[in-house]
């Protein structure tokens, strides 16, 4: 088999409240790898934003190693960190965050010149995806112009431009009409298969789950497989 695009070793996280510990995280192990599409099912409060953080290497874990690409990643510094997600991690939120001052196309030419591509470059990928998530009309619209559905996938096309191996998505179409997520979902699970990403998806959505590979859950701050 080849190797993991993201590896959860061991992972720990706890959080403090007042003299409280809250132990969410206490040894997750996750292996993740290319082309793969795995589902995070767990209920409120469980960890998956926690969980998701520290894969993207957005959060630091207490405990453990988050490998990526088989580099263990705990030891770097937060530049180091930074520069590896930019490259290697794409993220989808609930909210598409994208910027609202922007069209569409800005906000995908953005993250890629931020990686250092040239505009011309940058500009070219970013029509080039919008038109594969059919959007190609919409480029030049700024996010308050597009539908809910549309803004997700143009968070979509913004997360995968800069060809990343692992895509992390936080209830990517939790905020969606049931009709409209299903769309935006299959969408998500096309592109990630079609350029062989590794995708960890959180959702509520059991028959959204079902599309993908594997489904895992969290219990008592561990990861379970679920059949
Ligand atoms: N920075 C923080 N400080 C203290 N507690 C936190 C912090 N972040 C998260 N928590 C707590 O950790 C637990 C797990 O939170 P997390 O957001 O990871 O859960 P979740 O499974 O994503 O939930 P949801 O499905 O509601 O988004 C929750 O009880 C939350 O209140």
């Amino acid at each position: 088999m080849s190797e993991a695009v993201l590896e959860l070793r061991n992972i720990a996280r706890h959080y403090r409240e007042g003299d409280a510990r809250l132990d969410i995280l206490v040894d997750v192990d996750l292996a993740i790898y290319p082309g793969e599409t795995v589902a995070l099912v767990a209920p409120s409060g469980a960890g998956k934003s926690t969980l998701l953080h520290i894969a993207g290497l957005l959060e630091r874990a207490d405990g453990g190693e988050t490998l990526i690409n088989s580099a263990p990643t705990s030891k770097m510094n937060d530049r180091e960190r930074t520069s590896l997600r930019r490259s290697a991690i794409g993220f989808v939120y609930q909210f598409h965050h994208l910027l609202p001052e922007f069209s569409a196309l800005e906000n995908v030419v953005l993250p890629q010149m931020i990686n250092g591509l040239g505009r011309k470059d940058a500009e070219g990928r970013a029509q080039q995806l919008l038109e594969y998530l059919r959007l190609g009309t919409r480029a030049s619209h700024r996010p308050s112009e597009l539908s809910g559905g549309e803004q997700q996938r143009v968070a979509i096309a913004r997360a995968v431009a800069n060809a990343p191996h692992l895509l992390l998505a936080d209830e990517p179409t939790g905020n969606l009409d049931p009709r409209t997520a299903e769309h935006v979902f299959a969408t998500l699970l096309t592109l990630a298969r079609h350029s062989g990403l590794a995708a960890l998806i959180a959702t509520h959505n059991l028959d959204l789950a079902e599309q993908m590979d594997r489904r895992v859950t969290l219990r008592d701050g561990r990861v379970e497989e679920l059949p």
